[in-house]
Formats: structure tokens, sequence, C-alpha cells
């Protein structure tokens, strides 16, 4: 693969969109909307449009790697058919400097009865790679793709894990600057998905761009520096990918649960109220604690109504997000019924924090035990913020698990 995208600029945007707005029009059969629909009179020859898109306004830079998220519908794969061009917009620009490369649909574009050496060839003139490129990469592709005698049998006979070792092998080495993948790295093996995390990084070194659309939220954290919320085809959110997250979980939450995903909720409208959060037995948020202390997570919770089955859960996650820890009252076991108003219940999580020095958060809820989007009492994303110190340490990373290292030598010398 080439060291760098060298025609890349990085005071430029490799993708600029402004403007941009999309609407699916209803089908009609009238002799009336096809003439409509000939002269270009969309609205008449379709009645009222369904906007999809509306004032897009994005850049992505060389090297960025952005998550686009938001609700089934929300409009995520309209905008990236846009960006491929298999999609026209009604209104706006999009510009883009490079050639894109995309994993859209697992499958879309590959021909079923054709062998897998023979669909690489078709893929590669749909991303407008040069036949003497791919002959030159048709051996790195193959063998990237660990497909060996499978590659020529026909595409129909393979998993979607197959054909996504496939699809993903070709797009990368198609070596174009802007690479788009939708969802699709969710079928792969969890040892295929880190080597394609892998050929990602090296495609961003390189100065390429990346889209990422994905329901998985530690995925989005892990490998993007930005990320936009979809709502309703417009863009709600944007900017760091654990705030955006947040953002999203708030708007699954549903609405009637804002201010408790807000975690500001006091109201009697709510079955039951937190009445207290301490640490270590205190009121506070914050704590700066050794590698391996332990630490008290306390949740207080008055009834105003009889409200059965709930769960107390806490989840810890690094600096950037990342889910590490999550445990609830449900899972361990407990049952929480509030059966009258003026009930408490009193939940402490104790925990062990074999963790490495950085900054951490906890997201303390307190939600239905079987479905956390119903009866949502308190949900706080990052409660509470814990920075561990670890002087003494003898290892690297966010765990610090227990460990035995032996080391047996033996010399010649003496003999
Ligand atoms: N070809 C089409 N004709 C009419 N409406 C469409 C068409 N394609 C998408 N839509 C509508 O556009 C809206 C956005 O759909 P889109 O597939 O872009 O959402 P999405 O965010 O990608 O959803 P998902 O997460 O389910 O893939 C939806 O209301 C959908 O029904």
């Amino acid at each position: 693969m080439a060291a760098s995208y060298s025609s890349m600029r990085s005071d430029q945007p490799l993708l600029r969109i402004r403007g941009l707005r999309k609407c699916f029009y209803p089908h009609t059969h009238s002799r009336r909307a096809a003439l409509a629909a000939l002269l270009g009179w969309r609205g008449a020859a379709a009645g009222a449009a369904h906007t999809v898109l509306r004032d897009i306004d994005l850049d992505l830079w060389p090297g960025e790697a952005l998550a686009i998220i938001g609700r089934n519908g929300s409009g995520k794969s309209t905008l990236l058919k846009l960006i491929t061009g298999s999609l026209l917009p009604d209104e706006g620009t999009i510009e883009c400097r490079g050639r894109i490369s995309a994993l859209i649909e697992l499958g879309a574009g590959f021909d079923l009865a054709a062998t897998g050496r023979q669909n690489m060839a078709l893929q590669a003139a749909l991303w407008g790679v040069a036949a003497d490129v791919l002959a030159r990469q048709a051996d790195a592709i193959i063998t990237y793709s660990e497909l060996g005698t499978a590659i020529d049998e026909p595409v129909r006979t393979y998993s979607s894990g197959m054909l996504l070792r496939l699809a993903f092998a070709i797009a990368i080495h198609a070596q174009a600057e802007l690479l788009i993948i939708d969802e699709a790295l969710a079928v792969g093996d969890a040892r295929f998905q880190q080597k394609c995390l892998a050929s990602i990084r090296q495609h961003l070194a390189r100065g390429g761009g990346l889209l990422f659309v994905s329901h998985d939220l530690n995925s989005v954290k892990t490998l993007c520096q930005r990320a936009i919320l979809l709502d309703d085809g417009a863009i709600r959110a944007q900017g760091q990918p654990a705030a955006v997250c947040d953002a999203y979980l708030s708007q699954l939450l549903g609405a009637g649960s804002a201010s408790a995903a807000s975690g500001e909720q006091d109201s009697a409208d709510t079955p039951a109220t937190v009445t207290a959060l301490l640490l270590n037995g205190r009121p506070t948020r914050d704590i700066v604690l050794r590698s391996g202390d332990w630490l008290d997570i306390t949740v207080h919770l008055r009834a105003n109504q009889s409200v059965q089955q709930l769960a107390a859960g806490f989840m810890l996650h690094d600096a950037r997000g990342q889910d590490l820890f999550g445990v609830n009252t449900h899972l361990a076991g407990h049952r929480i019924d509030l059966t009258h108003p003026g009930d408490t219940c009193t939940v402490t999580l104790r925990a062990q924090l074999l963790l490495g020095a950085g900054h951490y958060t906890v997201t303390v809820a307190v939600h239905d035990a079987l479905d956390y989007t119903r009866n949502v009492i308190y949900w706080q994303f990052g409660a509470i913020a814990i920075e561990i110190v670890d002087p003494d340490s003898t290892s690297v990373g966010h765990c610090r698990l227990p460990y035995q290292l032996n080391v047996a030598q033996s010399s010649s010398a003496a003999a």
C-alpha cells in the first residue's frame, strides 16, 4: 500500500458538504405524474415530498474519523448514498477531494453468481481502481481476506463473515482517500475486526478520512475523533464522540426521560427519587484514589408512588467514554420493589479499582429491571469522576490484573 496520500493537503477538508437537502417523493403512476417527472416538476409529479435530510453542513479533514449516529430512519444511509453519488441531492453541494471506497450494504454491488476473484475485479472497477493497480494488489487482497481457495467459489456460497472479509479487503486496498463504512464490520469475528481497525488506523495515519456509521457506540468512541448525531434528517449534536453518544442515548431513553437522563429529576411525577449519591459515604462527585483502593458508591432511593421491579446500575468508562465494566442490581440477582410512597432503598456498589493511572467516569442509572428505557428514574452520564494515581505501577493499560511473571534462565558458560 502507498505510504501516504501525497495529494492530500491538510489545510483543506477532504469532504465538504454545504446546505444539503434530500427529499423522497411518493410514487404515483398517473400520466400527469410521469410527464411532470419528465419535465422536472418534482412536487407536481409526486405530491407531498418527504424531506429526509435538511441543512447538512459537514467538513471531514484528512486523517479524521467522523462517526454518524442516530436512530433508525434518521437519514444516515441516505447521507452516505449522497456522498457516494448513488443518490442526487435536491439542494446543496458535496465536494470530495479524492476517491471514495465504501462498504455501505454488505454484498451490494457483488455479483452473487460470480467468484470472489471475479467480484474483486468488478468492485475494483466500481471504485475506480485501475486494472494494473488491481493486478498488483490481487494477491494482497486475497491474503488479507483469508479466503484461501474459497476465492474461486461463487460468492453466493459465502457466509456474511466471508463476504465482509472480501469486501473490506477490496475497500482497504483500493487506496481511496475517503473510506465509508456503514455497520458492515459488525458481522466480522473479533479477530478480523481488530485487523480491520488496525488497517483503518493506518489509512487515517496516511491522511485518509473515514465516515463511520454504527450503532456500536464503543466502536464509535474508540475509532472516531468526532461524531454527529442525526435526528429526523438534521444534525442535532456534534463534537466529542463520548458527548454525542450520550446525547444519542438520552434521545433513545425518550423525551419523557430527558430530565432523568440529565440527572436533574426531583419531581413527585416520577415514581421514585434519588435522594442522595455518595462516594465513600460523602456527597461528592469527584474522587482521587490509588490503584487498588476500594470505592463505595451509594444510591438512596425514595418512592413517590408504588413502583415494582427497579434496578440500579453503574457503568465505568475510560476517558474516551468507552465502557469498561458495568453491573446492575438485577444482573446481580437483587429485586427492588418500592410498594408504598415513602418506601426507601439504599444500593451500595463496593468495588476494588484495579485500574491503571488515568481519568475515569461512572454513569449511574435507576430504571426498570428488564427494560432500561422504561421507568427511567435517574440516568446521569459521567455522574462520578475518578482519578486513579498509580505511582508504583509495574504495568501499563487500563487494568491492573493480579499477575505472576516467571522467568527461567540457564547459562551454558560454566559447562
Ligand atoms: N428510496 C427511498 N424512497 C423513499 N423513502 C426513503 C428511501 N430511502 C430512505 N427513505 C426514507 O428516508 C428516511 C431516512 O432513511 P435512512 O435509510 O437514510 O435512515 P438510516 O438512519 O440510515 O436508518 P437505519 O439506521 O435504519 O439504516 C427514512 O424515513 C426512510 O424511510
